[in-house]
């Protein structure tokens, strides 16, 4: 069960050539700079793209091959970009009712109460599209969407065109989506904050081409690159909240890095989470230490190192008592500290994370 890419085209001085295997499942999110090819690639998949070399597969099906051209409309990949364009003369019922009775099939997967349900759209659905705010409308959109039954749902940048807090609203909705609807997204990104919280698999593309691709919270930690040597790095862990004490005002996380402590949420015991740890807030000792204030101390093995200045060192670690289920993390120290630590790959450390962040 797969989407299979092997892309060749040219517009221009620009070229486009990849290959790829994606998961058929989950979010895969392109990331990249403006102009590297991310939109042509979701176009292709769309079949609003097209090149004679290009070659897609979706599962069994092909959908681009040497003398095969499904068309867009019988593709079952439905596209959410960043302006969507629902129809201005219906209201938000009668969009997503629309959308609804174009699908190629009925799917009980996808029932209109469950899509409005999800979105929390409830409250909206006699509203005219042209009175919605924008966080509102690219809900609908998604919405809309999924009305129409996808086999594949295809984000080009749909938060792209809200500001911050219409943003962080609407973040939320996307993070179960896949999971929920068990529909498998390809997403389109420039933020990073939207790769740590909803991409299960990442592909970052340079120039046309593919650079690096793997599970996210492998390549968000890989030494080389920039998204691990960017002040703003961070690792993702994936949690499951077990405790919560009121006493302290606490909550408590499963993780494979170990018992994770945060200032108590709002969540049920049993949700799944993902923790996001800042590079700049871990630091790492030799041994465990009792008279310090801070709650998340996790044993760990230095992987690999890189400097990234004479005064900066990016250490990425293993952590988890297991090494079998140990995930990466990675650390900004100083290169000062990394030297009186004597720290090389293979080293067991602790790592103290001063704030764990959660999605
Ligand atoms: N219709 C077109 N005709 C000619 N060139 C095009 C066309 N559409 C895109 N391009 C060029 O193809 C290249 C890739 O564009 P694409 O939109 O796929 O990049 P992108 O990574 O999605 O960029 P952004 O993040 O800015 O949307 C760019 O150099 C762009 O100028």
């Amino acid at each position: 069960m797969s989407l299979e890419l092997k892309l060749d085209m040219h517009r221009g001085d620009f070229a486009l050539q990849l290959e790829l295997s994606l998961a058929a499942s989950g979010v895969n999110a392109f990331y990249g700079p403006s102009g590297c090819g991310k939109t042509s690639v979701l176009r292709t998949i769309a079949g609003l793209d097209r090149a004679s070399a290009n070659r897609v597969r979706f599962q069994s099906t092909i959908w681009q091959g040497a003398d095969t051209f499904v068309p867009a409309h019988r593709r079952g990949a439905l596209l959410v970009s960043q302006h969507s364009d629902l129809f201005p003369h219906l209201n938000v019922r009668g969009n997503l009712k629309f959308a609804a009775s174009r699908a190629s099939r009925p799917s009980a997967r996808f029932a209109l109460n469950d899509v409005v349900a999800h979105l929390g759209l409830e409250s909206l659905l006699d509203r005219p599209i042209t009175n919605l705010s924008g966080g509102e409308r690219q809900r609908v959109a998604i919405a809309r969407a999924l009305c129409g039954v996808p086999d594949i749902l295809l984000m080009d940048e749909p938060l792209a065109a809200l500001d911050q807090a219409a943003k962080q609203t609407l973040l939320p909705y996307l993070e179960q989506l896949s999971r929920h609807f068990d529909v498998p997204i390809v997403y389109v990104t420039h933020s990073l904050d939207e790769i740590a919280q909803l991409a299960d698999y990442l592909v970052v593309m340079a120039r046309g081409a593919i650079a690096y691709h793997g599970d996210t919270a492998a390549m968000l930690t890989r030494l080389d690159t920039p998204l691990a040597q960017a002040e703003s790095a961070e690792s993702v862990v994936q949690a499951c909240v077990i405790a919560h004490d009121n006493a302290f005002g606490l909550s408590y996380l499963d993780s494979p890095i170990g018992r994770v402590s945060l200032l108590q949420r709002a969540l049920p015991v049993g949700a799944e989470v993902r923790l996001r740890i800042a590079a700049r807030d871990v630091s790492i000792t030799l041994e465990q230490q009792t008279g310090s204030s801070i709650l998340n101390v996790f044993p760990a093995v230095v992987d690999s190192m890189v400097a990234l200045s004479p005064a900066l060192t990016l250490v990425r670690v293993l952590a988890g008592e297991n090494p079998a289920t140990a995930v990466p993390v990675v650390a900004r120290i100083t290169s000062l500290s990394a030297s009186r630590l004597a720290l090389q790959p293979g080293k067991s450390v602790f790592i103290q994370a001063k704030s764990v962040a959660l999605f």
